[in-house]
């Protein structure tokens, strides 16, 4: 229903003063992927925008005209000095010129299709407009979850609909509550092509009603990805040495862990690691780790047994120079247990390769300082700036029980800004809460069970905002100490029965990737644990 809207004065826009306007893009036509990419570049490059965020990437059921391509959708956030019809004219510039973009039909398949969604003057006041040629706010938007979930990413979640002046995130809401199927969207982390095939990873969550309270529960319903770890140091906490240098040796390890997960799932990640991070070890120099990593993923890459397209590899490292060897060399996803905090060009790196994966965890310190720094109670980060946290678009009440994960997702939401900063994408980002880096035993108990906060938590800080909506979460508990505290197993290899028990409770709380050693039996566990919590079976 469109909203039949006054007809205003457009606000002027202030020289030097510039506008904020949300941009929704959807592509199903030709290379999705680098449609959006290429209208993002294109506005970018104009001297009157500067497009400041990106939303996720979400794929979409065609919502009027059924029988087309499914759609990628999402939003831009930028500031421009552009008056609204400008912007309007430059957006169908880049569709029909510069994408091509053929209208066959009232929404028909298109390569890229770019609507002004919101736009705020100098002012900030939202501009309501309604002309033969542009009408803001978009008529369509509070029909549409493949554009008010990705806007619910860019806007605090108290924005309100400047024409119904209700909160944009309830009318989101109120079309989940209708239930419908194709309302649902999948979150998607865009990969690197092989042989011309695009490869994603895919999230897909779904607000489904409790069956007592009635209330909408935020579910994933897609299967858990499980990441065998690979981890070619002599000193890893809990397998080291087994590997030895030997690359056939090694290949045939992924070789079966592929195998092992790949019976139970499409796809798998392979995380290796050249440098172990169990608490005070030594670091191996940087040639070291390089020479223990790059010629394996080489291998694994350049591999004719192991199936390429359901093969994610990952890097597990710290620093920019192996992540972007590793890169060059084939991996398509950089494991960060330090969030980028050791190595000041890590996020650059990513920043230049939009399509590799990143893995952010949270840690406090560095290895040898971590695990004196477990003390989350400090509230306001020790800095006392105005800011209220939200889990899903409602303030925090019981800040006691909350205080770790809160903090935990605070600290996380400085590096993740600081990512986006340094021209990061959003869609690149995974969030992993870093189990046995700064957190003692029962603080990982409470991390695991906290995991569909962290999943559901922003922050707004002045005029910064950070919304950890559809943020995936990779959890790495495999025979980790705590396991062995509760236990009594005091070696990290005997620990893997229990590691499958504690990778049921995390896929129970929210996790989308486990990271685990014991493939074989870990992979059942997470298909139990997904028949069980997913319904996907
Ligand atoms: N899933 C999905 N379905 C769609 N259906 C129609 C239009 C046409 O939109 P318009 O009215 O803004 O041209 N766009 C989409 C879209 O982007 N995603
Ligand atoms: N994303 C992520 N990566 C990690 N890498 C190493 C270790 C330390 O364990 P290991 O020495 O067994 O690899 N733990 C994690 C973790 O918890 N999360």
């Amino acid at each position: 229903p469109s909203l039949d809207l006054p007809v205003t004065q457009v606000a002027d826009v202030l020289p030097g003063k510039p506008s904020v306007s949300y941009i929704a893009f959807g592509s199903n036509v030709g290379d999705r992927i680098s449609n959006i990419q290429r209208a993002f570049n294109l506005l970018n490059a104009h001297a009157g925008v500067k497009v400041r965020k990106t939303s996720s990437i979400f794929e979409s059921e065609p919502m009027y005209v059924q029988d087309q391509p499914q759609f990628l959708n999402g939003c831009f956030e930028l500031e421009t000095e552009l008056p609204p019809i400008e912007l309007l004219r430059l957006c169908k510039r880049i569709e029909y010129e510069e994408l091509k973009r053929v209208k066959e039909f009232e929404n028909g398949p298109r390569s890229i299709d770019l609507d002004i969604i919101l736009y705020k003057n100098s002012d900030g006041e939202d501009v309501v407009m309604t002309t033969e040629e542009l009408i803001i706010p978009h008529p369509r938007l509070i029909e549409r979850t493949f554009v008010m979930e990705p806007l619910c990413e860019l806007i605090p979640c108290t924005a309100v609909h400047p024409v119904t002046a209700e909160p944009i995130l309830n009318h989101l809401n109120q079309v989940y509550e209708q239930q419908r199927d194709e309302n649902v969207l999948s979150k998607i982390i865009p990969l690197a092509k092989l042989n011309g095939v695009d490869r994603f990873l895919k999230f897909k969550n779904r607000l489904k009603k409790d069956a007592v309270s009635n209330r909408l529960i935020n579910t994933t319903v897609s299967p858990t990805l499980i990441m065998g770890i690979i981890n070619t140091t002599p000193d890893s906490f809990s397998d080291g040495g087994q590997l030895g240098d030997d690359i056939d040796v090694q290949l045939l390890k992924v070789k079966t862990m592929v195998e092992d997960a790949l019976k139970l799932n499409n796809q798998v990640i392979i995380d290796i690691g050249g440098c172990s991070t169990r608490p005070n070890s030594g670091q191996a120099p940087l040639e070291e780790e390089l020479r223990r990593t790059i010629p394996l993923i080489r291998a694994v890459r350049t591999c004719d047994f192991i199936p390429q397209e359901q093969v994610i590899l990952s890097i597990d490292t710290y620093r920019s120079e192996v992540a972007e060897q590793a890169i060059n060399a084939g991996a398509d996803l950089v494991n960060d247990i330090s969030g980028g905090k050791f190595d000041p060009n890590m996020f650059t790196v990513l920043a230049k390769n939009p399509t590799v994966a990143y893995a952010m965890s949270h840690i406090r310190g560095d290895i040898q300082s971590m695990n004196k720094l477990t003390d989350y109670s400090c509230e306001d980060g020790g800095n006392g700036e105005n800011q209220t946290e939200y889990y899903y678009g409602k303030k925090f009440d019981n800040k006691e029980d909350t205080a770790l994960i809160r903090t935990m997702a605070r600290e996380l939401a400085t590096q993740y800004s600081k990512a986006l900063s340094m021209g990061m994408k959003t869609w690149q980002i995974i969030l992993d809460p870093g189990l046995g880096f700064a957190k003692h035993a029962n603080q990982n108990l409470e991390v695991i069970r906290s995991i569909y906060i962290l999943k559901n938590y922003s922050i707004v800080k002045g005029s910064e905002f950070v919304n950890f909506r559809n943020k995936p979460v990779l959890i790495g508990p495999s025979r980790k100490k705590f396991i062995g505290h509760i236990t009594g197993e005091t070696t990290a290899s005997e620990r893997d029965i229990s590691t499958s028990s504690v990778v049921t409770a995390c896929v129970g709380y929210g996790a989308d990737i486990v990271r685990v050693h014991d493939t074989a039996n870990c992979a059942k566990s997470i298909k139990i644990a997904d028949s069980i919590y997913r319904c996907s079976i």
